[in-house]
Formats: structure tokens, sequence, C-alpha cells
């Protein structure tokens, strides 16, 4: 019998709604979260500070296995912070330039295996809610409920054009679709932990469904294996 904290798995392509749908889950539960995105684009984030080139699997292996980080857990209302070598990077690591940085990195091997442990760590009782491209697949292979998050390429660009709009970002509709369809090709064709559905996986697709209505669907589920006490 599996006495570790319970894991619910998420994962998909970018702008499928993962992360919102992680967050909100994570509250309503009271589990932690692990944004497992995030600590890709801190790589490529800290490789460009420290002046590291993104195809040098040597010097980001070594980048990954120290990278000092801190996750705040969020407050009432606000989103989680990260702090990166002491500075709050939590917008920073937030544009299409770093996802692509991040989908760089992540496809080699020599990085995935520097951030497994510190994505392990992060299963801690009651229970975790583990987001990303691997987590079902990879890294918690055992979670007893797995999410595979889709939406349609149009579906996602559009989202992500909203989201950076309101940020006050000065964006493309169609700049946004050409990086997520690279952004899709690169993630799911690596060699190394590829996006895909993990065996158990349900899927999930999106694009009709409010982000109420996906969480609605995953808290169904939790409900109906009784993992979350
Ligand atoms: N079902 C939905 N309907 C409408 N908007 C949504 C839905 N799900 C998420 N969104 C919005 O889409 C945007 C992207 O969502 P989110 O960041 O959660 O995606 P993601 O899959 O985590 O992406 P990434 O992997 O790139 O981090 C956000 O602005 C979010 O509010
Ligand atoms: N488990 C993961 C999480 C992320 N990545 C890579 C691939 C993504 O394009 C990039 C950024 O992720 P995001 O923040 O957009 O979810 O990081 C991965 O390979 N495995």
């Amino acid at each position: 019998m599996n006495m570790q904290a319970p894991v619910i798995t998420i994962d998909g392509p970018s702008g499928s709604g993962k992360g919102t749908v992680a967050g909100l889950l994570a509250r309503r539960l009271g589990w932690n979260l692990l944004d497992s995105g995030a600590l890709y684009r801190l790589l490529a984030f800290a490789a460009s500070n420290h002046g590291v080139d993104l195809t040098n699997e040597e010097l980001l292996k070594a980048l990954a296995a120290h990278l000092d980080v801190q996750f705040l857990a969020a407050e009432e209302g606000q989103l989680q912070r990260i702090i990166l070598e002491g500075d709050d990077v939590s917008n920073d690591i937030r544009n299409e330039h770093v996802g692509a940085g991040a989908s760089q990195v992540a496809a080699l091997p020599a990085v995935r295996e520097a951030l497994l442990q510190r994505q392990r760590a992060f299963r801690e009782s009651p229970g975790l809610i583990a987001d990303g491209r691997d987590m079902g697949t990879v890294v918690f292979p055992d979670a007893p409920l797995k999410i595979f998050l889709t939406a349609s390429a149009e579906e996602r660009a559009r989202r992500r054009y909203l989201q950076l709009k309101a940020k006050g970002d000065d964006v493309s509709l169609s700049s946004l679709l050409d990086e997520i369809r690279a952004r899709d090709e690169r993630d799911t064709q690596r060699s190394v932990a590829p996006l895909k559905p993990a065996a158990d996986a349900i899927q999930l697709d999106s694009t009709e469904l409010s982000i109420e209505q996906v969480l609605e669907r995953i808290l169904s589920e939790v409900a109906l294996r009784d993992i979350a006490g």
C-alpha cells in the first residue's frame, strides 16, 4: 500500500489552463502546489542572467542542481510568489520568450534528471497538485488521479493573448499562435519525457469549458476516487 501523500497530476500543452486549475484545486483541497514549468522557466531565466548558453547541457545541469529558488504560498486572491537568488521574478518569467527558453532547456536529459528529485520533494501531506508536461508519466507515475488537459491551439493562443494584454504587454495573436505551435512541437517531439497523456490519464478538452467547469469535472473525479479525505 502506498503511504505517500496523494498526488493529482495535471499535464497538457501551454495555455490549456493547467496552472489556473491547479492553483484553484490546491486552494480548494488545502493541498501543496508544484508548478513544474516554473522550474524550467527559472532555469532558462537564470541561464540568461549568468550568460549560460541554452544548449550547454553540462553548465545547465550544474545550474539546475544549485538553483536558489523559493516558492512562497499564495495569499488569498493572489498568485504564488517565486524568488530566484533573492529577487522576486514571478512576473519576469511569465512571457513567451522565457517560455520558449524553458522549452529548449527542458529537452536536455541532464537538466530533467537534475530537477527530478526537487520536484518529488514537493510531495508532502496532506497532498500535492502537480502541473506540467510529465507529471503523470515520469515524475509521479503512481498518482491516484491524472488529468491531461487540452484545448485547441487557437483557443490557447486567444487565452494567452487576453492574459498578456491585460498585463499591458504588446502582443499579436498570430505570433502567439505561431509560438504556441512551435512549443507544442518541441514539447511533444523531444526524446526525453515528451508531452503525452499517461496511459491512465483522464483527458479533458477545455476548449468549450469555463475554468469553473474544468474545476468541477476534476473535483468530481476526486470525489469518485475518495482521495481527498
Ligand atoms: N477554461 C478556460 N476558459 C477560459 N480561459 C481560461 C481557461 N483556462 C485557463 N484560462 C486562461 O488562459 C490563460 C492561460 O492559462 P494557464 O496559465 O493556466 O495555462 P497553462 O496551461 O498553465 O499554461 P503554461 O503551461 O504555458 O503555463 C489564463 O489567462 C487563464 O485565466
Ligand atoms: N513538467 C514540465 C514542465 C514544463 N516543461 C517545459 C516545457 C514548457 O514549454 C516549458 C514551460 O512550461 P510552462 O510554464 O509553460 O508550463 O517548460 C517540461 O518540459 N516539463
